[in-house]
């Protein structure tokens, strides 16, 4: 089932470009494992009946590793509602230069989070508690969320358009936003696309942030 496993990753990420070393797929194994073992217990996921549901979840993160490379991403990376852990743990595995804030305001997942951002040695990657709603910071645990973003993600928490409407005013201008399509999906009408990584199930979709009030 590892060896399975195993070879997929490595085909995705040839398909993706993405140059795979050991240690990462070791992080991304170590993610899997994590998931799989604390996922009931820690609310994180949906059932994932077969391996290979939990491989396609890894492959869509990685997707979206693909997107902000592809973009030369760096700098902040927020991602919101990062419950079950994608894509922010294969982010967090995969691109060690990214400052990373991960937003959820559930505390069993949020705790869940930082432990498995430990064992894949992103400690400083940040989990704050609370919610983003109708763009306000709306914190759990008294945490500051400082806007000025150079990217951010949030899969299965909002629709494409809400979540660029509550995002915007946290990014800097011509900021990445990260939207999950289901593959082939189009943009929402009126925003600029920056880069896109179709996948078989799902595509990731970046377009660039505008500042409200400077569109046509
Ligand atoms: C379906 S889960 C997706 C989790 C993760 N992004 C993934 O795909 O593995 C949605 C998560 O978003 C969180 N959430 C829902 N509304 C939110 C909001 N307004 N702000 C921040 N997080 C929110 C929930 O607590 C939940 O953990």
């Amino acid at each position: 089932m590892l060896a399975v496993s195993e070879a997929v990753l490595r085909e995705s990420c040839r398909d993706l470009g993405l140059e795979i070393t050991t240690r990462k797929l070791d992080k991304l194994l170590i993610i899997k494992d994590f998931i799989r073992f604390y996922g009931r217990s820690m609310n994180l996921t949906g059932a994932l009946r077969e391996d290979s549901e939990l491989d396609a979840h890894v492959i869509e993160a990685l997707q979206v590793v693909a997107l902000a490379e592809r973009l030369k991403i760096r700098g902040r990376w927020l991602d919101v509602g990062s419950g079950g852990g994608f894509p922010a743990l294969v982010l967090a595995a995969w691109l060690g230069d990214l400052n990373l804030v991960l937003v959820e305001p559930r505390e069993k997942r949020a705790s869940a989070l930082e432990l498995a951002l430990a064992k894949i040695g992103r400690p400083d990657a940040r989990v704050i508690r609370g919610r983003l709603e109708g763009s306000k910071w709306r914190p759990i645990d008294g945490a500051a969320l400082e806007p000025g973003f150079d990217a951010a993600s949030a899969r299965a928490v909002f629709s494409p358009e809400r979540w660029i409407a509550e995002v915007t005013p946290w990014m800097k201008p011509r900021g990445m936003i990260c939207l999950h399509l289901n593959a082939g999906d189009s943009v929402p009408e009126g925003s600029e696309l920056a880069g896109r990584v179709d996948g078989e199930r799902w595509s990731a979709v970046g377009v660039w942030s505008v500042p409200r009030g400077t569109t046509g």
